[in-house]
């Protein structure tokens, strides 16, 4: 039998679902996730994009398929609508091929590179205002009666000028159930420092430690992996963010954060900007404390300055 790993859909194959009869044009591979593979594709022929999601095994991504749905049942109540959270599903169908079915949904297409990504390439000057913006985007599902569950760098899209979207909604849970999709690393249960029912700081907690994974991955890692899982504690972790240089000028955002002292992101980001507002000295920490642009205006007009001086002593 042929598997959906073994199967190739090269740019240009036209997947045909079998109940709605929509046509999507695959043009590329967008990424592999745990339960499936998802493609970029155009509906029709020069359609408007999705991102359609093929899945490995039926089971895994109907459930998925079903937390989508009630989230976007849940989206036409007032709370979510007012959200601004784009409607995401948008349509759910079986491929015929090869005499197997595969299940998949499509999407809304959200462009934009990983957060992680776009900090590396862009500095990490960037992580103030990007970091608002993902609170600020936290906080709105919040106030909906949301959490978003499954929060880690590949589920944040950040694009040119640092607009954030969230992607992968099929960690979201209403407040008050158990958080069913979660990331280790991420996760408050794994470290102890709370239980995985779904409230608003399981996601503040979840963005502290994005922030140190981002920061001081290296640490993070080694840490995860020392010692037995029921040593595990926030307090390690708060001694990590008190060693770091990087973290310095998020420090006591973060332990608080860790803490669960902030009861949702919307009163995190408002933490958040005080940190925003604070004088360049705490940026400048920071590992490319200083813009290439800066470094790059430095170092031509050093080399102009001695054009100038050997041209100036040759006369
Ligand atoms: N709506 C989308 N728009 C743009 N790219 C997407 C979208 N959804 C997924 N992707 C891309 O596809 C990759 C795989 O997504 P997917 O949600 O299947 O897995 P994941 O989030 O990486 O892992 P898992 O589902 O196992 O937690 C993502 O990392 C992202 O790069």
């Amino acid at each position: 039998m042929t598997t959906l790993s073994e199967a190739s859909f090269p740019p240009g194959t036209v997947i045909t679902g079998k109940w709605n009869r929509s046509r999507y044009t695959i043009r590329k591979l967008l990424g592999r996730g745990a339960n499936g593979v998802v493609f970029l594709v155009q509906r029709g022929e020069n359609g408007k994009h999705y991102a359609l999601k093929m899945g490995f095994d039926p089971v895994d991504l109907q459930s998925e398929i079903n937390v989508l749905k009630s989230f976007q049942l849940q989206r036409n109540h007032e709370a979510l609508r007012q959200s601004g959270i784009p409607s995401y599903l948008k349509d759910v169908d079986d491929y015929a091929v090869r005499g197997r079915e595969i299940p998949f949904y499509v999407m809304r297409y959200v462009q934009g590179e990983a957060l992680h990504h776009f900090i590396r390439r862009q500095g990490a000057d960037w992580t103030l205002l990007v970091g608002l913006r993902l609170l600020q985007k936290l906080g709105q599902l919040h106030q909906a009666g949301w959490v978003f569950g499954d929060l880690k760098p590949q589920n944040v899209l950040v694009s040119d000028y640092g607009h954030v979207e969230l992607i992968d909604y099929g960690g979201v849970t209403s407040i008050g159930r158990s958080v069913k999709q979660f990331t280790e690393w991420y996760d408050r249960g794994y470290w102890n420092a709370g239980s995985r029912t779904a409230d608003a700081s399981y996601d503040v907690f979840a963005f502290a430690l994005l922030l140190i994974h981002i920061m001081e991955a290296d640490a993070l890692k080694a840490l995860a992996a020392d010692g037995l899982p029921q040593l595990r504690n926030v307090n390690q972790l708060v001694r990590l963010v008190e060693r770091s240089e990087r973290l310095a000028p998020f420090r006591h955002w973060i332990i608080r954060a860790l803490r669960g002292q902030f009861q949702d992101a919307g009163v995190a980001a408002k933490a958040w900007k005080e940190l925003m507002e604070r004088p360049v000295p705490m940026r400048s920490r920071s590992r490319s404390g200083t813009p290439r642009w800066l470094i790059n205006a430095f170092a031509l007009s050093v080399i102009l300055l001695i054009g100038v001086l050997i041209y100036a002593l040759r006369f």
